[in-house]
């Protein structure tokens, strides 16, 4: 690899700053370049999804890039809405997503409300290559939200060891256990081997 950038194909502000903030620290950092593209979301798994958006933002720009899926699974539903979250966000929202779960919680305790962040980036080398694919993954609960709402389900999201929701917490805390987090650690290690190629 020629510099130390990598094409992020992304329509999501939230996602490119966290993005963006997450792979400047580190002993190499990496820079991010956004290209807006609007790429087509099959249906499918969640690997499904993101190696054909991947395979097409390749194609759209000519190059190595990266994308990015997430998805929020709730145990009690088997793992949906899963990569359709963000139209259950849109359509239903914040106070939907919890009473999706209200008929499986045990009262008066979090029991019943499991759910899980699910991060999947892929990179392609360029377009008709094989994509790689990197997830990372963050355990928690769906609660009534708290604090502000201008990330897609944040405020709802309490990850396992905290008493705050992901909105709730310094975006610092946030991007060192976040599900894009751990699965940008793992891109990270991908990207510098193949600098050292
Ligand atoms: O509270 C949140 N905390 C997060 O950390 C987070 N990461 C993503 N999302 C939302 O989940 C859906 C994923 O859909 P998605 O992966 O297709 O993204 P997108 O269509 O917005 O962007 P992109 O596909 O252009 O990259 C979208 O509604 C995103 O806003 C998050 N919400
Ligand atoms: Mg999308």
């Amino acid at each position: 690899m020629p510099d130390k950038s990598i094409v992020f194909v992304t329509g999501n502000a939230n996602k490119l700053r966290e993005v963006k903030a997450i792979l400047s620290i580190g002993d190499v950092p990496i820079d991010v370049v956004n290209q807006e593209v609007d790429i087509p979301e099959i249906q499918g798994s969640t690997q499904e999804v993101a190696r054909a958006k991947c395979a097409a933002a390749a194609q759209a720009v000519g190059g190595p890039c990266i994308t990015e899926d997430t998805a929020l699974c709730f145990k009690a539903l088997n793992g949906l809405p899963g990569p359709y979250i963000k139209y259950f966000m849109q359509d239903v929202g914040h106070a939907g997503l919890n009473r999706m779960l209200d008929g499986f919680t045990k009262p008066g305790s979090l029991e019943g409300r499991e759910a899980w962040a699910l991060c999947t980036f892929a990179y392609s080398p360029g377009p008709g290559q094989e994509v790689l694919i990197f997830e990372g993954k963050t355990d928690g609960h769906v609660v009534p939200a708290r604090g502000p709402t201008t990330f897609g389900w944040d405020a709802t999201f309490q990850p396992d060891g905290f008493t705050e929701t992901y909105a709730e917490m310094d975006p610092k805390v946030k991007n060192t256990i976040s599900h894009r987090y751990r699965a940008l650690e793992k891109l990270r290690v991908h990207l510098q081997a193949l600098r050292k190629e």
